[in-house]
């Protein structure tokens, strides 16, 4: 997969180079390029922003660099040979779809993607237009969460991290992907490793019993308890029984 990310903090982005994804990019299974959005700007201020049409607070993202930096990452990944030629363009936004385990198996199917990181009060509207028509991206607004953030450089850090560990490969062992949180719609259970007993706590017996279809009948218990009392409204009836103590979960 080829990753794209043109932000006006490329520094922030430097946590791509680290841990899982800095390896991936070191063993093949990503491509990423950061891009500094103010190269694409031509005036020795290097500006990027202008006050909003029709008055109101802040400032907006001007199009002409994000224009021009958009025609560069479809430039450079046609020269790098990329399928399809086109990224799809994701624009972190607080009024995006939300961003969730199944959208991030969905963006991890994708060859291409190129991130947009907006800053101040967004990004002038006619840039999304003219990656829709111009270029023929595929133009998302993905959401973290209801809340605001500065930026979405952070959004991307998160996305890029869900997204790219997905990508097989990436995580050694493809198995711990299987009960995760969100992955079925169950939160994960609760784990434990040594010491067996820790400031008078012990690891609960059925994990030690060496039963694994206790154990794997007390962790899907575990799962649905703690799923029914933090996030009841991802339970479905598929997933059996919920109707348990609840004190169960912590
Ligand atoms: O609040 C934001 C500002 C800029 C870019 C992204 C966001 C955001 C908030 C929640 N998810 O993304």
């Amino acid at each position: 997969m080829r990753i794209d990310v043109v932000s006006i903090f490329p520094d922030y982005l430097a946590a791509l180079d680290l841990s899982l994804i800095g390896k991936a990019r070191e063993d093949g299974l990503l491509d990423v390029a950061v891009h500094d959005l103010r190269d694409f700007t031509h005036d020795r201020h290097r500006t990027v922003d202008d006050t909003p049409y029709g008055g109101g607070a802040g400032m907006v993202m001007k199009a002409q660099p994000w224009s021009e930096a958009l025609d560069h990452v479809v430039a450079q990944g046609h020269a790098a040979g990329l399928p399809g030629g086109r990224p799809h363009l994701v624009v972190p936004g607080p009024g995006g779809t939300p961003f969730t385990q199944a959208l991030a198996r969905q963006l991890a199917d994708e060859p291409w993607l190129a991130f947009a990181c907006g800053r101040y009060e967004g990004i002038d509207e006619r840039v999304y237009e003219y990656a829709r028509e111009d270029l023929g991206l595929e133009v998302s607004v993905i959401s973290l969460g209801d809340y605001v953030l500065n930026g979405g450089e952070v959004a991307v850090l998160a996305m890029v991290e869900a997204v790219g560990r997905l990508i097989p490969g990436v995580i050694g062992n493809a198995e711990s992907l299987v009960e995760e949180s969100h992955e079925d719609g169950l939160l994960e259970y609760p784990i434990y490793t040594k010491p067996q007993q820790w400031k008078g706590r012990e690891v609960p017996p059925v994990l030690l019993s060496g039963n694994h279809a206790a154990i794997a009948a007390w962790r899907h218990d575990q799962r649905l308890a703690r799923t029914a009392a933090r996030r009841p409204d991802l339970l479905h009836p598929s997933h059996g029984d919920a109707d348990l103590d609840v004190r169960l979960a912590t």
